[in-house]
């Protein structure tokens, strides 16, 4: 019987061993090479998630307390847009690319081919369970693999939807839904894969490399880190604060790899930044941000006990400007601004993953740079300035995952832009082309004929072809006619 997902209480080796051997039955099959079946699965994909939209949303809802237009902006509208794009581009992703040939191997074609990796195992995190989940087995399917799929157990509700919806409507002999939680994914991560795509903490990131190891197999690491904005003092200080909001607060309450971790403005234009920023918090949330429907809520109690252990801090005392509002009993804390933090202070010592958002003061802008370049590499970061030196050294400069000049997270809308960290934020990357790529093994091709056989690639080697042999490797036609006139 083929089933999409498995009991959880009854998942381990044994049955992690059996999903991943159907699977390569499936795929050694040849099933889901062919453009046919990539693209049947994509359509169903799409269509249950244009078909469940309400379910999905209220999935989202009971794990996050997520709004229903981030919902759907966020997570629904952005998997069906990376969809479309997958099925619309399917057929150029597939084809051979053709790439000159040399002299050396003259006659010769060749060209680059595509080809699936085989059985692939795509673990999820649960901030963005939905698109998460889904946006990496878009790739996965689009470049014609088996693919298993563990959506995080933090978020249960969209894990149980998931498992039944791609039962419903997926190809269950080739793509499989496990739900669970650690010991379901350390069954998995024992299997051998072709590849694994992992989005999560370092932390888990480390465990899932070191598993992968014994089977040599290739990772993709989307993990997080403390994403900065500079803040310079010649901008639209009104537009700033309402993209830093967005990028923040208008994702999951700041739940997400790429939200704005922490600002870095000068001490002289900090309390002018710090009134926008008011102004602005309460013109999106109320007066009562706690009741605001519009913000996710902490997604479990260890998050709000992490995110409070930040707030109580010694060394951050007397710093909240904004916020510090938390009802635990609703998992929810409200947007908090905190200025002038020291370098040392716990919250400026991991990621923040919440709506608590630091800035740190400097006298000049460029020493932002170094504050920046002393952690670990972000994930994103984000400057705000008019001043043109300052944004080519920013882009030359520091070293993150992505960049955006002048706004936050809109680089995750540019398909035609890899998504991916770098160093400790992450490994790899996907979406639209990248995600097909990531999935796929680059097959070199070279095609012969049996015309042109040249003697001086064999033995007797003597000084005439070694001239010849050191023309061609020099190239240029005029070394070869040198060589053969023995003038060379
Ligand atoms: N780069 C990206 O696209 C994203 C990165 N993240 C990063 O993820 C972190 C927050 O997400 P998390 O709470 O870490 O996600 P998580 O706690 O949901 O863990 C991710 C997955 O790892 C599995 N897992 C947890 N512990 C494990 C263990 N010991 N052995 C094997 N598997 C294990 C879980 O079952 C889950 O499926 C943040 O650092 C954030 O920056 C989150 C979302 C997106
Ligand atoms: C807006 C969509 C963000 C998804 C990835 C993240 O930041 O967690």
């Amino acid at each position: 019987m083929a089933f999409s997902t498995v009991n959880k209480e009854v998942f381990g080796s044994e049955e992690a061993f059996a999903t991943v051997k159907d699977l390569r039955v499936t795929f050694d099959s040849g099933k889901t090479r062919s453009y046919k079946w990539r693209v049947s699965q994509l359509k169903a994909l799409f269509d249950l998630t244009e078909g469940h939209e309400k379910e999905i949303v209220a999935s989202l809802y009971s794990d996050l307390s997520k709004s229903e237009t981030e919902s759907f902006i966020q997570e629904i509208a952005m998997l069906k847009n990376s969809c479309q794009a997958a099925i619309k581009e399917l057929k150029h992703w597939m084809a051979p690319e053709k790439v000159k040939t040399s002299l050396t191997t003259f006659p010769s074609s060749a060209e680059i081919v595509s080809e699936p990796l085989g059985v692939v195992l795509v673990i999820s995190a649960w901030n963005y369970p939905f698109l998460l989940s889904l946006d990496p087995v878009i790739g996965a399917i689009a470049a014609g693999n088996a693919v298993v799929l563990k959506p995080s157990e933090m978020a249960p509700a969209t894990s149980s939807l998931l498992a039944k919806l791609l039962g419903e409507y997926m190809d269950n002999s080739s793509i499989r839904v496990v739900e669970g939680a650690v010991d379901e994914t350390s069954a998995l991560l024992q299997q051998k894969w072709d590849k694994i795509f992992y989005t999560g903490n370092g932390r888990v990131g480390r465990i899932v490399m070191a598993a992968a190891a014994k089977h040599l197999t290739p990772v993709v690491l989307e993990l997080g880190g403390k994403s900065p904005v500079v803040v310079d003092s010649d901008i639209n200080l009104k537009v700033a604060t309402r993209r830093i909001i967005a990028g923040k607060w208008g994702c999951n309450n700041g739940q997400a790899c790429i939200s704005p971790d922490y600002i870095i403005t000068t001490k002289n234009y900090a309390p002018k930044l710090v009134d926008a920023l008011k102004t602005e918090l309460e013109a999106f949330y109320g007066k009562n941000p706690l009741e605001s429907k519009d913000l996710s809520r902490i997604v479990n109690s260890n998050h709000f006990a992490r995110l409070t252990k930040l707030l109580d801090d010694d060394k951050v005392s007397g710093k909240i400007v904004y916020g510090g509002e938390k009802d635990e009993s609703k998992l929810r804390i409200s947007p908090t601004v905190l200025l002038d933090v020291p370098r040392d202070s716990l919250i400026m010592s991991e990621e923040i993953f919440g709506p608590l958002l630091p800035i740190i003061t400097v006298d000049k802008l460029e020493e932002s740079f170094d504050v920046i370049n002393s952690g670990s590499k972000p994930l994103a970061a984000y400057i705000f300035t008019n001043n043109k030196n300052l944004k080519e050294k920013f882009v030359m400069n520091v070293s993150a995952g992505g960049v955006v000049i002048n706004d936050t997270t809109m680089h995750l809308a540019v398909h035609t832009l890899p998504f991916g960290g770098v160093g400790e934020s992450g490994l790899g990357a996907y979406h639209g082309k990248f995600s097909f790529d990531a999935f796929s093994h680059k097959k070199a091709v070279l095609y012969r004929s049996f015309f042109g056989d040249a003697p001086i690639r064999y033995p007797p080697y003597t000084a005439t072809k070694m001239r010849l042999l050191k023309a061609l490797v020099g190239g240029g036609i005029l070394n070869i006619v040198r060589a053969i006139l023995g003038m060379s």
